[in-house]
């Protein structure tokens, strides 16, 4: 004889759960949904995602008692459920969050109807006296398993691959997980937004799965050993080579460098992997990316790659001491500040002014963003080998420069400017800028320097500088910016860190540049994206 079945109990938080999920998934389109969830978006990415996605459901985990008439028990409290299936993706996630108590333990879905969309209902199954009754407490305080989910349609890699590039690249989505459901012949991938909400990505099919966190953090825990090899390339000086010969093996390569065949083979093929060179039957070729650790070409990255392999990669080695100490770990690890230790050894000096002369393509845009047609002269404050100060002078004929610099580093940068035809519009000067600036500009630049020193030292500076301006000179300074909201992935973020154990300074958010310069006695003013993350903010010394 079959017993009746005893139709399952939602409780009363969970059916309320229920009705609010649908509520919102009603209420949202597609572009508002997108617009809430990723607002760092721009409109035109937004409208370009909608094209492609739509916004399907909203979700819930329900616990009634059983799933025995589960879909009996929705439709008695008003509710228009779907079909049941086993879900199997958020089965794995309880597991993974609460162990033994949920092994075995079977979770449904069903899609009860709201307006022209659904919202999607697991159930987990929590009898009276159950030691899962404090799984369903915690997870009704935490929602972990509500997200909205978009849904495309189209099938194939190619609109997956760019949905998943533009949401976490564009969108600053993080990957959390999901998986393949058999049952749906779906694809369903999560993610977390900045503000911590999650939502869910439908992709027809089975497509590539997220890598798996411990793959993900295996990539990124091996980092330091794509920077060694990429330093290693500029130490042998492969990209010269392949371009000046393109297509050579490992052995004659071996033979150009003076290096072991069989161990250059292996780090040839780590460079494949990492983009820096092609391969194809055993001969190699520089990428465009390879290409820029060739030396001796307008903005080669050779230096840089020299310095970060180098006594870049040694002082960061001790970040766990400068964030226990807030101290910098160049000092720890070399027993000199950073430029005093450059200072008094010429070769690493001059690899040094190499390396930020490397990546002045930040501030090539400078002479034409700003007008300099009222300006006579133009004082850089730390201007390096003049990379700044020499493109303004030939950009701007009118114009005369002061360069102040260390002594160590003004022979190079009168060797630079001389070169580049404006050293006869130039005077050198060396000096401190902690102790006083040249007189008489209209124009000062303050490039990369204040992100080398704290806050003080930066008020000193600026202080020193607004000393030796007129009352409507004006002040440019060039800096990479700490984007905002806090997370947003930008290179200052890293160079921050760097800047933290290398000399003791740090990359600042636009406000705070703001608020030291009001603080040093200038009014500033517009603030523009340069190439590399970089930005000018323009200030005028006040009066008085
Ligand atoms: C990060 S580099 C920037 C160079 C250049 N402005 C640029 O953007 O390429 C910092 C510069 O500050 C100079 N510097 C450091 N301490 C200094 C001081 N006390 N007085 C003058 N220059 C200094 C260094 O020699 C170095 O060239």
């Amino acid at each position: 004889m079959n017993l009746p079945v005893a139709p399952a109990r939602l409780p009363a938080a969970d059916l309320d759960r229920v009705r609010r999920a649908a509520a919102r998934a009603a209420a949202q389109d597609t572009d508002a949904a997108l617009a809430d969830l990723l607002p760092d978006l721009t409109d035109a990415e937004r409208a370009d995602l909608a094209r492609h996605v739509v916004f399907d459901h909203t979700a819930v985990l329900v616990f009634p008692d059983s799933l025995d008439g589960l879909c009996e028990e929705l439709r008695r409290c008003g509710l228009r459920p779907g079909p049941v299936t086993p879900s199997v993706i958020v089965r794995e996630r309880l597991e993974r969050r609460y162990g033994a108590v949920v092994h075995d333990v079977p979770v449904a879905i069903t899609h009860v109807t709201a307006g022209e969309r659904s919202v999607e209902v697991f159930a987990l199954p929590v009898p009276p006296d159950s030691p899962l009754q404090a799984v369903a407490a915690d997870e009704r305080a935490a929602e972990h398993e509500a997200h909205h989910a978009f849904a495309t349609t189209a099938p194939g890699q190619v609109v997956p691959a760019g949905l998943r590039a533009l949401l976490q690249e564009r969108g600053g989505a993080v990957p959390d997980g999901g998986g393949y459901n058999g049952h749906e012949n779906v694809t369903v991938l999560y993610y977390r937004t900045r503000a911590h909400r999650r939502f869910e990505l439908r992709l027809p099919g089975r497509q590539d799965p997220l890598p798996d966190p411990a793959s993900a953090l295996l990539t990124t825990l091996t980092g330091a050993w794509a920077t060694q090899a990429v330093a290693t390339m500029a130490e042998l000086r492969l990209a010269d080579h392949l371009a000046a010969k393109p297509g050579l093996g490992a052995d004659p390569l071996a033979d150009l460098t003076g290096t072991d065949p069989d161990a250059l083979r292996r780090l040839l093929r780590y460079l494949t992997v990492l983009g820096l060179l092609s391969c194809a039957d055993g001969t190699y070729h520089v990428t465009a990316v390879g290409e820029r650790l060739r030396t001796g070409t307008e903005f080669s990255l050779h230096p840089l790659a020299l310095l970060y392999g180098g006594p870049f990669y040694d002082s960061f080695a001790g970040l766990t001491h400068a964030v226990r100490t807030g101290q910098d770990t160049f000092t720890l690890r070399y027993g000199q500040h950073h430029f005093d230790h450059f200072a008094d050894r010429p070769a690493l000096d001059a690899l040094f002014h190499r390396a930020m002369a490397a990546s002045a393509e930040m501030i090539t845009p400078v002479p034409h963003l700003v007008d300099f047609s009222t300006a006579r002269r133009v004082v850089d404050v730390g201007g390096g080998k003049g990379a700044l100060l020499g493109r303004l002078l030939s950009a701007h004929p009118h114009l005369e420069g002061v360069l102040l610099e260390r002594p160590t580093a003004l022979e190079a940068a009168r060797a630079e400017l001389t070169a580049a035809g404006v050293g006869a519009r130039c005077s050198f000067v060396a000096g401190d800028f902690t102790a006083a600036v040249p007189e008489g500009g209209d124009v000062y630049l303050l490039s990369r320097i204040l992100h080398d020193w704290d806050d003080d030292r930066c008020l000193t500076i600026l202080a020193t500088c607004a000393a030796a301006m007129r009352p409507g000179a004006r002040l440019l300074v060039v800096e990479r910016l700490l984007p905002l909201p806090e997370g947003t992935p930008s290179p200052a973020v890293a160079w921050d860190v760097h800047m933290l154990c290398n000399v003791g300074g740090r990359e600042r958010h636009e406000s705070h540049y703001r608020d030291l310069l009001t603080r040093a006695g200038f009014t500033p003013g517009a603030c523009r994206a340069l190439p590399l993350s970089g930005f000018l903010i323009e200030a005028v010394r006040a009066e008085g």
